[in-house]
């Protein structure tokens, strides 16, 4: 989803800053990414025109083989592997981004467990790119790629609470199917693939959304970092501020 915060305005060729956002199923990072976005619409409004993007790995699903498809209609093929997304595709994707070019971006269906056919999203070149999933600090190359990487750390019983409501409301499961899926395989897979990634965070979010505090924060550091960026970069900046995206 792409948010013009004051205008359209995306600057070909300038290198975006990309920030990555993980944590469990239902953590609340697409609800982070929104927020975000939002808040830095009212701190940013007196800045020249500035985009920002909202792309989700979950567009990113491999097409899967026919056996592959039977196994997922039974909740039995675990979307929460590693494996279960093109990694090549996002690495490719997000380094096009961080290029300035305008790219693709699949669209996905959570009930047909594939790729839709012939459309696809396409991400014009932006000022800020958020990039949120389960699994987007998995892989090293791609997690190497972004400027700043936060994760949502929300209890496991509420995250639970919100998948059940959600799935069951949004992606067409009942309650069976939902609870087998999250003991099977989504929550081994967030203990063994996803909850380690938590380290390579540069903020860690407890409870989420909710916690305004710790998006003011970001929303402010990620507004600095944009306006010494805009006043020429490093040669501008305080000893004091050492970041990636201004060298
Ligand atoms: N099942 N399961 N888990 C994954 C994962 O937890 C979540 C990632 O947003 O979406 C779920 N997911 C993904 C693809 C799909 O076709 N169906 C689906 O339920």
């Amino acid at each position: 989803m792409s948010r013009n915060i004051s205008g359209l305005n995306g600057i070909e060729g300038k290198t975006p800053f990309l920030i990555g956002v993980s944590g469990g199923t239902a953590s609340g990072k697409t609800t982070v990414c929104n927020r975000i976005m939002e808040k830095l619409g009212q701190v940013d409004m007196d800045q020249t025109e500035r985009k920002v993007v909202c792309i989700s790995q979950d567009s990113f699903y491999r097409n899967l083989t026919p056996a592959e498809i039977i196994l997922a209609e039974k909740g039995q093929f675990n979307f929460d592997h590693p494996e279960a997304f093109d990694n090549d595709l996002i690495f490719s994707t997000l380094s096009d981004i961080l290029a300035g070019i305008k790219c693709q971006v699949p669209t996905y269906d959570y009930c047909t467990h594939s790729r839709v056919q012939g459309q696809s999203i396409t991400i014009y070149p932006a000022d800020v790119v958020l990039f949120e999933g389960i699994l987007v600090f998995y892989v090293a190359k791609i997690r190497d790629l972004f400027h700043m990487k936060l994760f949502v750390d929300t209890d496991s019983d509420t995250r639970l609470a919100r998948r059940v409501a959600r799935d069951i409301k949004e992606r067409g499961r009942d309650l069976n199917s939902v609870l087998n899926q999250y003991m099977n395989n989504v929550k081994p897979a967030f203990e063994e693939f996803g909850l380690p990634t938590k380290k390579f965070a540069d903020i860690i979010i407890p409870r989420g959304a909710d916690n305004s505090v710790a998006i003011d924060l970001i929303v402010h550091h990620i507004w600095d970092i944009l306006h010494l960026k805009k006043m020429n970069g490093a040669e501008m900046t305080p000893a004091s501020i050492q970041h990636p995206y201004l060298h």
